[in-house]
């Protein structure tokens, strides 16, 4: 079998877990009814909370059985409904005041598969868009791993995290190739409009798999509202269904599910018809001599503030 159903979240979820968890643990019961073999949850699927530097030290918690009240109750849900479910969430690191960005992956025993801990923070200042001026680093602690893709009833999953989005490499690193890489997500209202299909579709074109991304939508509380827009995309860089984003006008759901046929072979077909793969190994000794250069050229900029201050009046005594 190479073809099964996969359902994918869209949840505004609340500033604490026990707010959040009513609206998540019903869509369960509607996965197992349309015989879906997995449920894609976003990120921070747990909470969003306007002082995460608090909730950290109150909501994260680790990951093991009977410590995670939130992650328990998945467990619990996955072992009934008979789901494996991907969910994203913060995880209690060895810093009080600063948790990781968790995307984990349950099977249908509720055992543990996969975990992967969000490498890129989300360091920005948009201020001038309209947007946020967030510190993610100093609220959690960056992932250092790129975790090997998953075995799932859907085909391998990578696992990726939002802001990991922007960035084209880790994919490329994943072995065995996934079928599915999943970025958990919670796109500001700012970048959303302009960049997360561009770049879903990007990663898919690209890495030749389905893209799944589940989405934050809505307002999580006043004043912090994420962008939604939950979306899948095929081997082919096509969406295959995606669910509404933020709008003044639009009031979304607090909890929705989309459900998308996935078909293993067609990610096989496509890297057939287009090896790309093959393409970059062949290239990968230029990669390593330009990368060495460029590497070269930026230590030399670094270095060479004091030493370009001295060229430049030799420069001057020579004309
Ligand atoms: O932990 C939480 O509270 C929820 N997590 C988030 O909202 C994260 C970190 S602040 N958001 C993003 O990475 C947005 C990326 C983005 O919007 C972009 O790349 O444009």
């Amino acid at each position: 079998m190479t073809k099964s159903l996969i359902a994918v979240a869209q949840v505004t979820s609340r500033p604490t877990p026990s707010e959040t968890l009513p609206h998540i643990l019903p869509l369960l019961a509607q996965v197992s009814a349309r015989n879906a073999s997995i449920l894609f949850l976003p990120e921070a699927a747990d909470y969003i909370s306007p002082t995460p530097k608090a909730a950290a030290s109150v909501h994260a918690h680790p990951l093991d059985k009977g410590k995670n009240p939130f992650l328990d109750s998945l467990r619990a849900g996955a072992k009934e409904h008979k789901l494996w479910i991907n969910v994203g969430l913060h995880e209690r690191s060895t810093d009080p005041s600063r948790c990781w960005n968790t995307s984990v992956v349950l099977d249908t025993e509720g055992k543990i598969r996969g975990v992967y801990r969000k490498v890129h923070l989300f360091d920005v200042d948009l201020q001038d868009r309209g947007g946020p001026k967030i510190l993610e680093s100093s609220t959690t602690v960056p992932g250092e791993v790129i975790v090997d893709p998953v075995q799932t009833p859907a085909g391998l999953v990578g696992l990726q995290i939002c802001y990991d989005l922007r960035f084209p490499t880790p994919p490329t690193l994943l072995y065995p190739r996934p079928h599915i890489l999943t970025y958990p997500s919670a796109f500001a209202l700012s970048t959303g409009p302009v960049h997360w299909s561009l770049l879903l579709r990007a990663r898919a074109v690209e890495q030749q798999c389905y893209v799944v991304a589940s989405a934050q939508v809505g307002e999580h509380f006043s004043g912090r509202a994420s962008w939604g827009q939950t979306l899948v995309a095929s081997p082919w860089g096509e969406i295959l269904g995606e669910l509404p984003s933020t709008s003044p006008t639009n009031r979304v759901p607090e909890a929705e599910l989309l459900f998308v046929e996935i078909d293993t072979s067609a990610v096989d077909k496509v890297r057939q018809e287009m090896p790309l793969e093959a393409s970059r190994r062949r290239a990968e000794s230029t990669y390593e001599e330009a990368r060495k250069r460029r590497l070269g050229k930026v230590e030399e900029e670094r270095s060479g503030v004091d030493t370009l201050e001295e060229r430049e009046g030799e420069q001057v005594g020579s004309i």
